[in-house]
């Protein structure tokens, strides 16, 4: 057997304690695996005394991170803090002192994954993060490797699992937002403070490191357009089921294409709620569970799903890395880096182009339908599909448009609200996953 590789674990948390647990459990198949045994050698913490869900063995203990980072027997870094600083600083000191690094920190990466990549280059280090992304589910390696042979046009994930999960409940039980979080809060899936997941902030982290890796440019948190789940009303949920559909948080990057179908430079990444039919693959995700659905040319379509959250299934994602970098790193090799070649510009929302449903309460009387479908006609949008539903002072007209950019969309809502046959503008949410 080779002489051991040592690891460093940095951040004893829901992660790292089962990054930790895993460590020792698996000790010797993980050897086999590897060529060496994977040792651990140190676990970076902020305080000693605190509570754990592992039993660290004694003396390997430290509140010493950039300690830890920079001794000269480390050859492998997990960084499992999360946030920015100091894991960056960390990460990079980590790199500059030969060590290769696998982290699960998108927001980091989503923010500044630039400078690691290329620290990690400079250095002849590896940098793997399939964790970052959808937890346990394989799909960052999948895109910079099975599918580094195909073009892929377009990724559609469900990528927080807390927000599925209080979309599933309001879908299900029909509860309204507030209800279905403080389910979610008592099951342990959202945080205390859920800012990151229901604003959709950790969604679009991962939306842009899955636009990275899928079409080959740097794509920062920063490009991606973002809406959250807060505004999702009961009343959009009704009216998803009523058309055969479901309402998810969607983080979605894609390639622009022309008229004629031909793919442009331009890309598109947003993450926001949209209506998709119960027939697509992803409306069978229930729960706190995530999937990621990438289209691409030869492939044609492919599903990834799986726990996208929690613990010991993000444990495995790491400790899958783990395995990789230490292979390389006893071959003396290094796998793929960044690649960002193609350089894509972002597209704006506004040039976006997406679909509507839009349900109104109107006044029921002649003209109505002509006069809500010249609003549309106005800003050159095309209607698909119009429905009225209830009569007299119940009636409201549901309509679906064709796609069209959504500063087109947004500004027929806009003329909408200010008619005076419209009482109300009662839903607006985009539609996705259905063709043309
Ligand atoms: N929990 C999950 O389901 C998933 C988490 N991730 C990512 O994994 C990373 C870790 O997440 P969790 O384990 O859930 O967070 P956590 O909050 O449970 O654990 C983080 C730990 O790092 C410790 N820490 C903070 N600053 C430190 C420092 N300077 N030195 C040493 N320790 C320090 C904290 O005391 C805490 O114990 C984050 O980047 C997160 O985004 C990714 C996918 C899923
Ligand atoms: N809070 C996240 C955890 C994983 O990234 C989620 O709910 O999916
Ligand atoms: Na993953």
């Amino acid at each position: 057997m080779n002489s051991p590789l040592k690891v460093a674990v940095l951040g004893c948390g829901s992660v790292g304690s089962q990054v930790v647990r895993l460590l020792g459990e698996q000790a010797d198949d993980l050897a086999a695996r590897v060529g060496a045994r994977v040792e651990l050698a140190g676990v970076a913490v902020r305080r000693l005394d605190a509570a754990r869900e592992v039993d660290v063995p004694a003396g390997l203990l430290t509140t010493d991170a950039v300690g830890l980072v920079t001794r000269d027997d480390i050859d492998l870094v997990i960084e499992v803090i999360g946030g920015i600083e100091p894991a960056r600083s960390l990460i990079l000191a980590a790199l500059e002192n030969g060590a290769s690094v696998v982290t699960a920190n998108k927001a980091l990466l989503a923010e500044d994954g630039a400078t690691l990549f290329e620290a990690a280059e400079k250095a002849g280090r590896d940098l793997y993060y399939e964790a970052a992304v959808a937890g346990a589910i394989p799909i960052l390696r999948p895109l910079r490797e099975s599918l580094a042979g195909d073009k892929v046009t377009r990724v559609l994930g469900i990528v927080n699992g807390t927000t599925n999960f209080i979309l599933d409940k309001m879908d299900t039980s029909g509860a309204g937002f507030a209800d279905a979080l403080e389910e979610a809060q008592a099951l342990g899936y959202a945080e205390a403070d859920p800012t990151a997941d229901v604003e959709g902030f950790d969604a679009a982290a991962k939306a842009a490191i899955l636009a990275s890796l899928a079409f080959h440019s740097r794509v920062t948190a920063a490009d991606v357009h973002r809406e959250g789940i807060t505004d999702v009303t009961a009343g959009d949920v009704r009216s998803a089921r009523d058309m055969g559909s479901v309402v998810k948080l969607l983080a979605i990057a894609e390639l622009r294409e022309d008229a004629s179908g031909e793919a442009e430079g331009a890309i598109s990444v947003r993450v926001h709620p949209a209506m998709i039919p119960r027939s697509h693959p992803l409306a069978s995700v229930r729960e706190a569970y995530n999937a990621v659905f990438v289209e691409s040319e030869a492939a044609g379509q492919l599903m990834f799903y799986g726990p996208g959250a929690g613990g010991a299934p993000t444990a495995s994602a790491v400790l899958g890395d783990l395995v990789t970098v230490a292979r390389n790193h006893r071959q003396g090799t290094r796998g793929v880096g960044e690649s960002a070649y193609a350089d894509r510009a972002v597209l704006p929302m506004g040039e976006t182009l997406t679909r509507y449903h839009v349900a109104i309460d109107v006044d029921d009387r002649a003209g109505v339908l002509a006069a809500v479908a010249q609003a549309f006609a106005e800003h050159g949008v095309s209607i698909q599909t119009v429905r009225q539903e209830g009569r007299g002072d119940d009636a409201q007209l549901v309509v679906v448009s064709h796609e069209a950019t959504d500063a087109a969309l947004s500004a027929t809502v806009e003329q909408l609200r200010e008619m005076d046959i419209v009482r109300e503008v009662t839903s607006v949410m985009r539609v996705e996953g259905t063709d043309e």
